[in-house]
Parts: C-alpha cells; sequence; structure tokens
C-alpha cells in the first residue's frame, strides 16, 4: 500500500522476524525496499532498523488467542517490543509512530457486555484476562503516553494508535483453516453462534490504507492526531462471525447448517474447557490448539462491532475498497487455494 499509494516514499523497510519471498516482488521498483530480518524483543536490533526513519509504523506482534505461545512471550513481544520501538525512535530521533492496536483493547471484556456499534468515545469496561489483549492494551498505553516525548535532536515525538476489529482478506489464516475444515466436512459448517451476535470485520486493504493515511497526516496535523486512537473501519456488513464468514466461504461452495446453532451454549462452553484442559494436560507431549476455547467462544459470542467516522473526520480516510472488492477479492484468494488443503 505505501509502495502504491505514497508518492513521496523513497525507502521502506520491513522489519520482522520472518522475512518471506512475497517481499523480492517489491524490491524491484524504483522505490528502494530494504528487507531486515529482526526481532522486536532485540532493542539494538530495532534501533538499527529505525535509524534515519522518518516514520515507523509497528505492526509486529504475537496474534495468539490459542494458546499457543506462553504469557511471557505474548508480553515480551507485544508490550516489551513496542517499548523498544519506542526508545527507538527516541534515541534516533524518528518523530512520528502509528502503532498497530487492536479493538481488544477495549473489548469484549470479560463479562461479555455487548459493545453495540460504538464509537471511540462510549463508555465500556475494558477488563481483560487473556494474555492476548492485555498485552495489546499496555501497548497501546506505552504509545499514546510517548506522545510528545523528546526524540534526539529535540523535536516532540508524535504518537497514534489505530484498532482493527476482525481483520479479513487475502492471507487471513483462520478463514483459510475454516474453509478446510468445511471441506473436510463436506461442504458444510455448523453453526455455533446466534445470528444475532453481531462481529465487527474490515477488510485487510482498508486497514492498510488507513495505516499510510494516517502516517502521512500525523505531520501534517501533529497537535490534532497525536496520542490519538482510530478504529478500523469499512463498509463491511454486521453480522456474526460465521455469518460473515459465508459471505466468502459461500460462493466457494460451504453451506452453513442450521438457522439457529447446533448445540447448546452451555455443550460449546463445556467442549471450550475440555480443550483448554486438554492443551494442559497435552502441553508436555504436544501443543494442542484447537479454534475452540473459552476465549474464542466468549469473542464469537459477544456483540462487538464499531460505527465510527473519527478517521474521516481527523485524517479523510474513506475506504479505498468498497464492500464488492473486498469480498470479490478474499474469494478470489480462497478459491485460489482449491485442492490444496492439506
Ligand atoms: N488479525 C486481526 O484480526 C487483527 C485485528 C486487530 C489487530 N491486529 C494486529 O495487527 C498486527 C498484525 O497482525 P496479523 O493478524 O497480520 O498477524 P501476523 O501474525 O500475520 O503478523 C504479525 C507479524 O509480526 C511478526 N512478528 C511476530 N513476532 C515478531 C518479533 N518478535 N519480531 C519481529 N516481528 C515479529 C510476524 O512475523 C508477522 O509477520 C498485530 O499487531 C495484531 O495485534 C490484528
Ligand atoms: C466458537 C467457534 C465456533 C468460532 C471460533 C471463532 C474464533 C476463532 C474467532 C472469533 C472472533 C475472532 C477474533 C476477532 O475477529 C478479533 C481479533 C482481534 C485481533 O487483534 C486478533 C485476532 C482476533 C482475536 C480474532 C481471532 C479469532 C476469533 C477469536
Amino acid at each position: 500500500m505505501l509502495l502504491q499509494r505514497e508518492p513521496r516514499l523513497r525507502e521502506l523497510r520491513v522489519f520482522d522476524l520472518h522475512l518471506g519471498p512475497w517481499l523480492e516482488e517489491l524490491q524491484t521498483g524504483p522505490v528502494q525496499v530494504t528487507a531486515i530480518q529482526g526481532d522486536v524483543t532485540q532493542a539494538h536490533e530495532v534501533t538499527a532498523a529505525v535509524a534515519g526513519a522518518h516514520v515507523v509504523i509497528h505492526t509486529a506482534g504475537l496474534v495468539d488467542v490459542f494458546g499457543r505461545a506462553s504469557s511471557e512471550t505474548i508480553h515480551e513481544v507485544n508490550v516489551q517490543g513496542t517499548q523498544n520501538v519506542i526508545e527507538a525512535c527516541v534515541q534516533t530521533g524518528t518523530q512520528f509512530l502509528v502503532y498497530t492496536s487492536s479493538m481488544e483493547v477495549v473489548g469484549p471484556n470479560i463479562k461479555g457486555h455487548p459493545f453495540y456499534r460504538g464509537n471511540e468515545d462510549t463508555p465500556y469496561e475494558a477488563a481483560h484476562r487473556h494474555p492476548y489483549p492485555r498485552s495489546k492494551a499496555l501497548a497501546e498505553q506505552l504509545v499514546l503516553e510517548a506522545n510528545g516525548r523528546k526524540v534526539h535532536g529535540g523535536l516532540p515525538l508524535v504518537t497514534c494508535a489505530l484498532r482493527p476489529t476482525g481483520i479479513y482478506g487475502e492471507g487471513h489464516q483462520i478463514m483459510r483453516d475454516i474453509y478446510y475444515q468445511g471441506q473436510r466436512l463436506g461442504g458444510r459448517l455448523f453453526r455455533a453462534i446466534p445470528a444475532s451476535v453481531e462481529h465487527g470485520r474490515v477488510y485487510v486493504g482498508n486497514v492498510a490504507w488507513m495505516h499510510v493515511l494516517v502516517a502521512r497526516e500525523l505531520q501534517q496535523q501533529a497537535a490534532l492526531l497525536g496520542g490519538q486512537v482510530y478504529f478500523c473501519y469499512d463498509s463491511s456488513p454486521y453480522k456474526s462471525y460465521e455469518d460473515f464468514n459465508m459471505e466468502i466461504l459461500g460462493p466457494c461452495g460451504l453451506r452453513l447448517v442450521g438457522a439457529r446453532p447446533l448445540l447448546p451454549y452451555w455443550l460449546l462452553m463445556f467442549l471450550a474447557l475440555l480443550n483448554a484442559l486438554l492443551q494442559w494436560l497435552l502441553r508436555p507431549l504436544l501443543l494442542y490448539a484447537p479454534l475452540l476455547n473459552p476465549y474464542t467462544l466468549a469473542m464469537a459470542n459477544t456483540t462487538f462491532t464499531v460505527s465510527t467516522n473519527k478517521a474521516q473526520r481527523h485524517f479523510g480516510y474513506e475506504p479505498l475498497f468498497s464492500w464488492e472488492d473486498s469480498r470479490n477479492r478474499t474469494i478470489r484468494w480462497v478459491r485460489a487455494m482449491d485442492g490444496s488443503a492439506p
């Protein structure tokens, strides 16, 4: 998105633990693309990568709600990693920092309170127990508190945080897993969540576009944007997690069975708890990390949707991709995987 839409871009540095072959394709154009294999938990590696950069978009993170990583590792990558990025900006004199936060900084909370089409100012009791949302909330707080700190050279650091809801689009691993699961079940998925539970979704291309726009405008309107948070939104429809997935997976040949959940909620919760117990018991032998656990069930079963125009008001954001484009692009990606099920 930066290469396509930011005419003033002179160099793009991509810093990641894992560098993919896709990066090579980006290295053939007129803008210098520098791939740096590194770890955000290593302060010296981050500082070396940030030195001389004008803007940092900090999107690296350990996204784990399935119990694959320990809570210490999640904290180290998401919180200490973010602290390292802030310190790198301060030490090297980089003045602009955009942080990819998450809706989970707000909720759903442990009490399962619905957040129905709320905005950045909607009161909500943000209480978390799970390591991933806790880490994102702490990291976001660090970023916002760093706004105004003096960087090397004496100028103030300008920061802001973007909070995507559930991102979908090309490369969405969970969508891919659910697609393969449906194929294994003879083209069927079984409804587990009531259709009335709304779950916020946003297309990856629009999330990227928001990052590019805010990075640009942070420099022009530091006083307005500095220290602010913005939900990421677009025209993707308000639906339950499963009904939304069917907008993509339906045209790819899957069918969602049942107008209402086939299993009662208490039974699903029992299975989720059983999965958590099995994960704990099997941990010394193998990693058991199914999609269903008490946290993912609570996420999918609690309404959390946003309705806001703050990004439009503050930095002129309009989605780059319509719902039809976003859907078609994702469908095309799923169809291209056909026949490659593991
Ligand atoms: N996927 C979603 O629905 C969603 C929603 C809201 C926010 N987010 C946030 O968006 C960001 C990107 O998430 P994603 O879904 O694309 O996940 P992802 O796992 O695809 O991307 C995260 C990237 O961070 C890199 N990374 C992980 N640990 C690292 C480390 N120690 N050092 C350097 N790089 C490291 C990974 O290699 C990966 O490329 C994350 O900060 C996440 O919290 C994601
Ligand atoms: C209960 C089962 C039938 C379905 C399980 C679905 C579950 C794996 C899904 C539901 C909601 C998903 C999360 C949601 O879209 C938002 C985010 C925020 C982001 O920061 C990281 C990803 C995450 C947690 C999604 C993970 C997968 C979830 C829990």
